[in-house]
């Protein structure tokens, strides 16, 4: 019988199989052998690290139509489809073995979901090009590094991962026989003359969490697509656990201290809610904008950016809010928008703080202004998820050191936080580490938002704002972070911040408002400042954010700013405990504390209710 590697000899060009047989690895020829079979690619390319590989992968990018060039050198656009803007949730399943059921995932029994998506995916390829590509998750030579092979026929596909993360060709050759790599299968499928994906209806991403294989098909975005991202962290959750360490939805970045110190913070925060915009704060630095993996090494929690770009939001971004953003978003550094308003070859999007041209071309083809889609809705110049792909060495905040560094960085604070207009404060730090991972990570509720297809702005449950990507049971999952943080040495300081407080329809924060938040948590890290002790963790004095606003923002911030944002509202937060309470119930398998420290928590909400009533000023705590 005929070996992988002959397969992969009578099929591949001679120059394509001669990167293929650098590579020693049979578990790698197994897998390209069977699915180039399968897919039945009419041409096939594959990419080494080299810069003339990935050259050709930006060219075909053009040459097939995924991608247009923009007047700026460097930039392109591409569109997904009108109805494929987003991550679809409906269409996400994780292969699961005949009676193994997770909670509030779909799953769908392996064999079965096996023979859907090969049935799906049979021939897709005919008539297009496969693009074998090779990267690495995390650092290149470290504890945290990820192999992972990616086949996929859009070119716009590995156009965003060669922007997105470290290439692992030589990684691969290095490796040697192993089959200790991640696999990612990718077809747009059949697309129409805008080229976008046609068979919406077959769109399916289906995960298979025995083999860590990943497979999307009929679809573009993103989210949906692109291997290394949310697809691989389902994967590398299932690793983390398994191997007792962390593997999270989180910005890295470096907050500036007095006298040059510098303090690390990862934040989670469910899509949409502020990870890219609070790492971007042009006087801290950003590491990462989205994925990090965090070990214990000695005794101290450790992190990395998973990637090295970022496949951002751009509606909103302004010259006034997110200045650095806006000036890379003006450079002629390569960068892919999709999604946006496109008018005599410049990108446009929603909340740009700049007059928007009344027509061009957007995510529904030719648009105007008045436009309606079939549902009758009036269409906006760019979709709201709209976003902007760059690497991280494009922006001049860059903590360039802490990006290459193999051993990370030690993180100084967590923060978890998200969309909630009615319960938690702007910021508060935790009793414990304990504490925070039960009360505010395991706890976390946030309003549903773009980023997903669905209703937006509904209250939804999303522990560490990870829910959708959850591949292992919620129990195990809190379980591995209780223990995490119980071996370390040092454990970080958990902090909970909300930028989304609502009161008659108004925002009671800036969005800048976040920057002052930040500067607090890096002293309070440090012990620098006093913290005022309530029944849901320590929050603010008075005195040190109106110093810090002045400081940071020079902006006035009065007592009743303070009062307002900062009040205790102890019906909202009982009526939370109870909420959470109710859904780790009935699951088996949490592990007791959780609902320890929730009771814990209730009663004293519960004390406080009864000295000062519903919602608590938070100079009553100063003062009782
Ligand atoms: N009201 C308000 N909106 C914010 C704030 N920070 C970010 N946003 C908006 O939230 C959306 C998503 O932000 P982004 O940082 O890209 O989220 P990510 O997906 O978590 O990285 C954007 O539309 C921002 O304008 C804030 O402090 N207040
Ligand atoms: C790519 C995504 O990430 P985020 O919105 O967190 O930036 C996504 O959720 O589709
Ligand atoms: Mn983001």
């Amino acid at each position: 019988m005929e070996n992988a590697l002959e397969k992969l000899e009578n099929i591949l060009e001679k120059e394509q199989f001669e990167k293929i047989r650098k590579i020693n690895n049979p578990y790698l020829h197994e897998f390209l052998a069977e699915w180039i079979e399968w897919l039945q690619p009419s041409k096939i390319f594959v990419c080494t690290d080299s810069p003339e590989d990935e050259e050709y992968v930006r060219w075909k990018a053009l040459y097939y139509g995924e991608e247009k060039m923009l007047e700026m050198p460097r930039h392109t656009v591409h569109y997904d489809n009108y109805y494929d803007q987003a991550r679809d949730k409906t269409n996400t399943k994780l292969l699961v073995p005949k009676g193994v059921t997770l909670p509030f995932l779909n799953t769908i029994e392996r064999e079965e979901g096996l023979r859907e998506i090969r049935e799906i995916m049979k021939g897709i390829m005919k008539g297009k090009e496969l693009f074998i590509c090779f990267f690495v998750l995390g650092p290149k030579n470290s504890v945290f590094t990820i192999p992972a092979v990616q086949l996929t026929d859009s070119a716009y596909v590995a156009h965003s991962e060669f922007l997105l993360y470290r290439k692992g060709y030589e990684e691969f050759v290095r490796m040697g026989p192993t089959r200790n790599f991640l696999r990612f299968v990718h077809s747009a499928g059949e697309l129409d003359e805008r080229k976008t994906s046609k068979n919406l209806d077959k769109r399916r991403i289906y995960i298979d969490l025995v083999d860590e294989t990943v497979y999307s098909a009929n679809t573009q975005y993103g989210g949906n697509t692109i291997g290394l991202k949310k697809l691989a962290f389902r994967l590398t959750i299932q690793r983390a656990v398994r191997e007792g360490w962390l593997s999270e939805h989180m910005f890295l970045m470096r907050v500036n201290g007095p006298n040059g110190r510098k303090t690390y913070f990862t934040g989670a925060y469910p899509s949409m809610c502020g990870k890219t915009s609070t790492a971007m704060i042009p006087w801290e630095n950003i590491v990462g904008d989205d994925l990090v993996f965090i070990k214990n090494l000695d005794g101290r929690a450790r992190a990395v950016n998973v990637e090295i770009g970022v496949f951002g939001i751009i509606e909103g971004v302004n010259e006034k809010d997110d200045p650095i953003i806006w000036k890379v978003l003006h450079s002629p550094v390569e960068i892919i928008f999709s999604n946006v308003l496109v008018k005599d070859g410049k990108p446009y999007w929603n909340g740009m703080g700049i007059p928007i041209p009344d027509e061009g071309e957007n995510h529904s083809g030719k648009w105007w202004r008045g436009k309606k889609d079939a549902e009758g809705r009036e269409i906006p110049p760019s979709h709201k998820n709209a976003r902007f792909t760059v690497r991280l060495e494009a922006f001049p905040n860059l903590d360039r050191e802490a990006l290459e560094n193999p051993c990370g960085v030690e993180v100084g604070g967590m923060i978890f936080g998200g969309r909630d207009p009615d319960t938690w404060p702007p910021v508060r730090e935790a009793f414990s580490w304990q504490h925070g991972v039960i009360t505010m990570g395991a706890s976390l509720e946030s309003e549903t938002t773009a980023a997903t297809l669905g209703k937006e702005g509904v209250r939804a449950f999303n522990p560490m704002s990870i829910l959708d990507f959850l591949s292992v049971h919620i129990g195990d999952y809190i379980r591995n972070y209780l223990e995490f943080g119980r071996k370390l040495k040092k454990t970080p300081k958990i902090f909970a911040v909300n930028y989304f407080l609502r009161e008659n329809g108004q925002w009671l924060n800036e969005k800048l408002d976040k920057a002052v938040w930040l500067k607090w948590m890096e002293l309070r890290v440090h012990g620098d400042v006093e913290a005022i002790e309530t029944p849901i963790g320590y929050i603010p004095k008075y005195e040190d954010l109106k110093a810090l606003f002045k400081q940071v923002l020079n902006k006035e911030y009065t007592r009743e700013d303070y009062e307002k944002q900062f009040k205790i509202r102890v019906p909202e937060l009982l009526a939370k405990i109870d909420r959470i309470w109710k859904i780790y119930e009935p699951l088996d398998n949490i592990p007791e504390e959780l609902f320890e420290e929730l009771e814990k928590e209730r009663k004293r909400l519960l004390e406080a209710r009864e000295r000062y009533g519903e919602y608590i000023s938070p100079f009553k705590f100063l003062n009782p």
